[in-house]
């Protein structure tokens, strides 16, 4: 691994006596990101998962909030905006959008880990408009153009 790069974080009020986001071992992408309340999603429905924190990210980066794959395999559990973007100049309270796609309800205890956060570089684009784009093999072919999902030859 790399330098890790610092972020600011401040646990709000209802954050406090939680752990902060960690990593689970040495080679963890994402950090766990623990539910600052206790909640029981149903089926088919959504909820913005408080955490009680709030960040300050670095410029040139963000934080993007995945699903763990194990409330996904196991319960339906996921992201629907995945990946959640937290963007560096963001500092209300980050929140963990969840969807149950399960059959029965999800009961989420306050302290339990709902999601992880990986901090990922950004570049931002500028535009460069032009009448005509440079030609290649591919031109507007897209969405399955090259086959479906059989193997290559
Ligand atoms: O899973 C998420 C996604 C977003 N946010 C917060 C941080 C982010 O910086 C802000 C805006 O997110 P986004 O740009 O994805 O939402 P939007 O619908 O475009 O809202 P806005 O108009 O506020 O940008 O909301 C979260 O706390 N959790
Ligand atoms: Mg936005």
């Amino acid at each position: 691994m790399t330098d890790a790069v610092a972020v600011q974080i401040k646990r709000l009020p209802h954050g406090h006596g939680l752990d902060l986001p960690a990593y689970a071992t040495s080679g963890a992408a994402g950090m766990d990101v623990l539910s600052a309340e206790s909640v029981t999603i149903r089926p088919g429905q959504r909820h913005a998962v408080a955490t009680g924190l709030a960040v300050a990210i670095p410029e040139n980066y963000e934080i993007q909030v995945r699903p763990r794959s194990g409330l996904a395999f196991k319960h339906g559990i996921t992201v629907p905006n995945t990946p959640g973007t937290i963007d560096s100049d963001y500092r209300g309270e980050l929140k963990v959008i969840l969807i149950n796609h399960g059959a029965d309800d999800f009961a989420i205890a306050r302290g339990d880990r709902i999601a992880q956060l990986v901090l990922a570089p950004v570049t931002q684009a500028k535009w460069d408009e032009v009448e005509e784009l440079d030609e290649t093999d591919r031109g507007e072919g897209g969405f399955g153009s090259t086959g479906g999902h059989a193997r290559l030859a």
